[in-house]
């Protein structure tokens, strides 16, 4: 693997050693002895400031135990966590926040400072390997690493990539944990606690004082995800309440290791599931009402000036608000313009079958700019007009398709994009394929000979 240099922070092969293959926490299965041997040094040295055990309730003081260490931990996490004791940044680990898919959350603590940490440990199974590759493919800034084959090598890079973005919001004025420290694929960051250890709520734990609050709290993600977009040039990719927390008052963002950059491919779709999930969350389960989506999608993207020309047609008003880009009160100001989302909303149901097009960073520039610029009130007119080409060729299969189409969900396209599954709600796919059946029946009905279509889309561009 060609060496990497991201950020300043550089990868090389030297960092891993060969003797496990794919160490689930408590194979050493075929380790040399100089390996054992590392590893007993090890436990007998930091086993006793070590406790995985599940947090239940609140951080204890209990004795950690030495066999559960060795069983939960593998020698090369032991290895990375030992280097974070010796350079001082923690003292002891305290326990098992959380036991996620991807990675474990563990409570730590620098007795010396009384600071407290998460520390993130990524998973290296093949199955999230293989899951998360999507999230890394395309992305400019790991255009190197494409396929990689070797998962430690992977996953190492995802600690990386979230501590970079953890980085990246921090300096934006997104509140986020404080990255600390990485080594290999174990990352230290600011513990978000009530003190004492406990945890700060998950949105969707919180308990929300009343409906202006809830209002508030949802108007300032939508903020944070323009922020993320233009200051940090990154989509969430995984914004939920479930990767919120509520912490000193402040909405908190985190769980960014899948996060991608805007000219990542499938980034538009990424943020349209983002835009989705925050939607449902305030509308389904706490009731207030919500913007459309394709409106908070345009929020979320458009330019500065173009939301401030909307926002004050004046000329003179507007020189204050390009002295300031970015300002939160006027940001709040726009948003507050916005209408409610209604129940039954037409042009969002299309929104979310956009699909057609597979993702939206297929649509031309210009399309953009239309779209952007409110030529078009919903991108279904260029949808149209983007899909029309591929259907001429295949809209006599298009219901036949129809049936496989769960198969291709599955696989995804030749290289390797998946296609809806993730990003696509079942309500939004059910819509989807029920509008492309009709569209192809309406569409045999008056179908325009290609040709003849060629030439009048050339002259409309003009
Ligand atoms: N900095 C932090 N402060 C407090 N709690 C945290 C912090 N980071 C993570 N956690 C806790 O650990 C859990 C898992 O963290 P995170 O979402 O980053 O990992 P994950 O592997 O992506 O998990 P999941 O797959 O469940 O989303 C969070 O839901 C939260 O409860
Ligand atoms: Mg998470």
């Amino acid at each position: 693997m060609s060496e990497l240099d991201l950020d300043g922070l550089s990868l090389s092969d030297s960092d891993y050693s060969s003797d496990e293959a794919n160490s689930g926490p408590n194979s050493f299965r075929g380790a040399s002895n100089q390996a054992l041997k590392e590893k007993t040094e090890l436990l007998d040295k930091y086993a006793s400031h070590i406790k995985v055990d599940q947090i239940k309730h609140r951080i204890t003081r209990d004795k950690a135990e030495r066999a559960t260490v060795e069983q939960v931990l593998d020698p090369r996490t032991l290895r990375f966590l030992s280097k974070l004791f010796k350079n001082g940044t923690i003292t002891e680990i305290n326990g098992c926040i959380s036991t996620g898919k991807e990675a474990n959350v563990y409570y730590a603590l620098n007795s010396e400072t009384g600071k407290e940490y998460a520390v993130k440990i990524y998973k290296t199974s093949i199955l999230v390997f293989k899951d998360r590759e999507r999230y890394v493919d395309g992305e400019f800034r790991f255009r190197n690493t494409r396929n990689q084959s070797n998962p430690r090598k992977m996953v190492r890079l995802w600690a990386e990539k979230e501590f970079r973005n953890l980085k990246r919001l921090h300096s934006a004025g997104i509140p986020s944990p404080e990255p600390v420290d990485l080594k290999s694929h174990v990352l230290v960051m600011e513990y978000l606690s009530k003190g004492d250890g406990w945890p700060s709520p998950k949105l969707k734990d919180y308990e929300f004082r009343d409906d202006e609050e809830i209002a508030s709290f949802y108007i300032r993600l939508l903020i944070y995800m323009r922020w993320l977009y233009h200051k940090c040039r990154l989509v969430h990719a995984d914004l939920s309440e479930y990767n919120t927390i509520v912490h000193k008052g402040e909405l908190y963002v985190f769980d960014v290791s899948q996060s991608v950059e805007p000219d990542h491919q499938m980034s538009m779709d990424f943020l349209r599931m983002d835009i989705k999930n925050v939607n449902d969350f305030f509308s389904r389960t706490k009731n207030i009402n919500v913007f459309p989506e394709r409106m908070i999608f345009r929020f979320v993207i458009d330019s500065w000036s173009n939301l401030m020309t909307e926002l004050m047609p004046e000329k003179n008003e507007r020189r204050l608000a390009s002295e300031n880009p970015e300002n939160l009160e006027l940001l709040e100001k726009y948003l507050a313009t916005l209408p409610h989302k209604t129940e039954d909303d037409q042009e969002d149901i299309i929104f979310r079958s956009l699909h057609l097009v597979s993702s939206l960073n297929h649509l031309e520039e210009r399309d953009f700019d239309k779209f952007k610029s409110g030529q078009v009130d919903t991108l279904r007119d260029l949808v149209k007009e983007s899909s029309d080409e591929e259907e001429d060729d295949d809209e006599e299969q298009s219901e036949e398709s129809d049936e496989d189409d769960s198969e291709q969900d599955e696989s995804g396209d030749e290289e390797g994009t998946p296609k809806g599954k993730k990003y696509e709600d079942k309500e939004a796919k059910k819509e989807r394929k029920k509008a492309a059946k009709e569209a192809a029946r309406e569409k045999r009905k008056t179908k325009m000979k290609k040709h003849v279509k060629k030439k009048l889309t050339k002259k409309g561009h003009k």
